[in-house]
């Protein structure tokens, strides 16, 4: 069965967010009277949601009890209200990123986003980005019980969409998107220029070192 319908993750892999989340990050750290961080360190927080990254990026200035903390709810409100206000300040789709949306729009294939970013992030950014026209589906973060590396946001997509897991191509640049690939079923492509660290990675079907590279494996597929 060929491949119908495209589950895109986010930051990485359509986006290069990191400039903006280490701005809001570092931006929450100096609110609380912190010293900021390499961008580099904050990077290797991203992939689980907004709420680790924001636990990461103050930990290991923070007492062993922060979780749960209101001074881990204070960072977070503030970390939120640094990132809403500056979403797309240096952040930049990647190359060839919007044709390659756009050709496989108009060529009929169905596209999703599936990100553990929030919601209330999320669609703001892809509005942004202008590229918020060309999904059906958006499963964030906080759409739904579990998010990657469950399986839980790919069976909603395929669900939603009426697509078998054979129908379904999964696009990402970290573990996460591999293992939530593999615990539904599906394909996946890894994204080489993403934030993905190359230790431990479990194996893709395809990797790429350009977004535009998927439109040469799926022709490769007929
Ligand atoms: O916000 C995150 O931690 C990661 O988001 P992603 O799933 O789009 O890479
Ligand atoms: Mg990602």
């Amino acid at each position: 069965m060929s491949i119908r319908v495209f589950a895109f993750d986010l930051d990485g892999t359509l986006a290069d967010s990191i400039p903006d989340l280490a701005h809001a990050a570092n931006a929450a750290r100096r609110d609380a009277g912190l010293a900021t961080l390499d961008v580099a360190l904050i990077e290797s927080f991203v992939g689980d949601g907004t709420e680790s990254l924001v636990a990461r990026a103050m930990a290991a200035d923070m007492a062993a009890n922060f979780t749960g903390s209101e001074a881990q709810k204070e960072a977070l409100a503030r970390f939120d209200l640094h990132y809403q206000a500056g979403l797309t300040l240096k952040t930049k789709l990647y190359p060839s990123v919007a044709n390659t949306l756009n050709e496989l729009h108009d060529c009929g294939y169905r596209l999703a986003i599936v990100t553990n970013k929030p919601e209330r992030f999320t669609l703001p950014l892809l509005k942004e980005l202008g590229i918020d026209q060309v999904f059906e589906v958006i499963v964030s973060g906080d759409s739904l019980a579990t998010r990657k590396p469950n399986a839980e946001p790919l069976l909603h997509v395929m669900q939603q969409m009426g697509v078998s897991a054979a129908e379904l191509l999964m696009v990402g640049d970290s573990k996460n998107d591999i293992l939530a690939a593999r615990a539904a079923g599906c394909k996946v492509a890894f994204v080489r220029y993403g934030y993905g660290v190359a230790i431990n990675m479990p194996d893709a079907d395809v990797t790429i070192g350009r977004f535009d590279e998927l439109l040469n494996w799926l022709e490769a597929q007929d």
